[in-house]
């Protein structure tokens, strides 16, 4: 299998009165069998990098850079490739939100099965039941109407569509918001299963504590750009760049001590660091634009990281 290798990918929206810059500048790659989360505060762009792979940006975007999956660049791609051979196919989505992308007066089943008899030729196409115990899910469950599912099904139910083309990764846009504590440790454990199974999970949280349980790998996002990018344990238990170590000082079972201030408004970010005003480690360096830079499998970009 191929893996994702995004490069330089920055989206911008163009509004009556303003530009956002919702993605700046951001690079990662993800290999199938790995897991990396994407992790940051609302607002700071982990959504719109997930539309923009898919293709899924409204018309007021711009973006540019590289998405590659084999030889295929997704922000070149016409609607017509992605949606007959990337979405669902090679990459899963599980949207956030997940109820609102159910039709309510259909049940589970006949989503499911109307999926899969799109995705795969009759002969090969595996069975309804057979993807849903992939997502955790009961035979019975699948005969439920939307409104009839809770929280946690209709996040398995969303799992089990995103699985319906046996895509070899999946993005996981926020799927622990509203589940309680054992429906978080089923979904962490449903995480690990695909992993283990050799999919790559891009999974977009911020939800810190199931990021460690789950991703290998761990990317902090903050007005766009990716300030902090290594191994989950090492971010979480030493990280480098001052707003990892705020997010993680945050914290009930650390410091709880908040990030003082407000992230930026992304239609008028500062010239240089955009964490800069909030930052005790701020000097004069940090009007320029910090550059993510690579030590030793771990990359920050600060000029001056803990
Ligand atoms: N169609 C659009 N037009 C203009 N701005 C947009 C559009 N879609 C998103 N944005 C802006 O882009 C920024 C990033 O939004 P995004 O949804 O990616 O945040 P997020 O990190 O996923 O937040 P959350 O954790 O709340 O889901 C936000 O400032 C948002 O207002
Ligand atoms: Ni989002």
């Amino acid at each position: 299998m191929v893996g994702l290798t995004v490069d330089s990918l920055s989206v911008r929206f163009t509004l009556p009165d303003a530009r956002v810059a919702a993605v700046s500048d951001v690079s990662f790659s993800l290999a199938p069998g790995e897991c990396l989360a994407l992790v940051g505060e609302s607002g700071c762009g982990k959504s719109v990098l997930a539309s923009a792979l898919l293709g899924f940006l409204p018309g007021n975007a711009e973006v540019a850079g590289s998405a590659m999956l084999g030889p295929l660049d997704l922000l070149a791609a016409s609607d017509q490739v992605l949606s007959q051979q990337v979405r669902g196919r090679q990459i899963g989505l599980v949207p956030q939100s997940p109820a609102a992308h159910l039709t309510p007066v259909r049940t589970a089943r006949a989503q499911l099965d109307e999926a899969l008899r799109h995705l795969h030729p009759a002969e090969t196409r595996p069975s309804a039941d057979e993807v849903a115990k992939r997502a955790g899910l009961q035979p019975a469950d699948l005969d439920l109407y939307p409104h009839q599912l809770s929280g946690g099904m209709a996040q398995r139910v969303a799992t089990a569509l995103a699985l319906a083309g046996d895509p070899w990764m999946i993005i996981a846009d926020e799927p622990t918001t509203g589940l309680d504590r054992a429906l978080v440790d089923a979904l962490v454990a449903e995480l690990r299963l695909l992993v283990a199974d050799g999919r790559a999970v891009l999974l977009i949280t911020h939800d810190l504590a199931a990021a460690r349980r789950v991703a290998d790998r761990i990317a902090v996002m903050y007005a766009g750009r990716l300030v902090e990018v290594g191994p989950a344990h090492e971010v979480l238990d030493s990280p480098r760049h001052p707003y990892a170590r705020g997010l993680v000082d945050s914290l009930p079972d650390r410091a709880f001590t908040p990030i003082r201030g407000l992230p930026p408004v992304l239609t008028d970010l500062p010239p240089g660091c955009a964490f800069g005003p909030r930052c005790d480690r701020v000097t004069a360096e940090c009007s320029d634009s910090p550059q993510l830079t690579v030590l030793n499998g771990h990359a920050v970009a600060c000029h001056n990281p803990c």
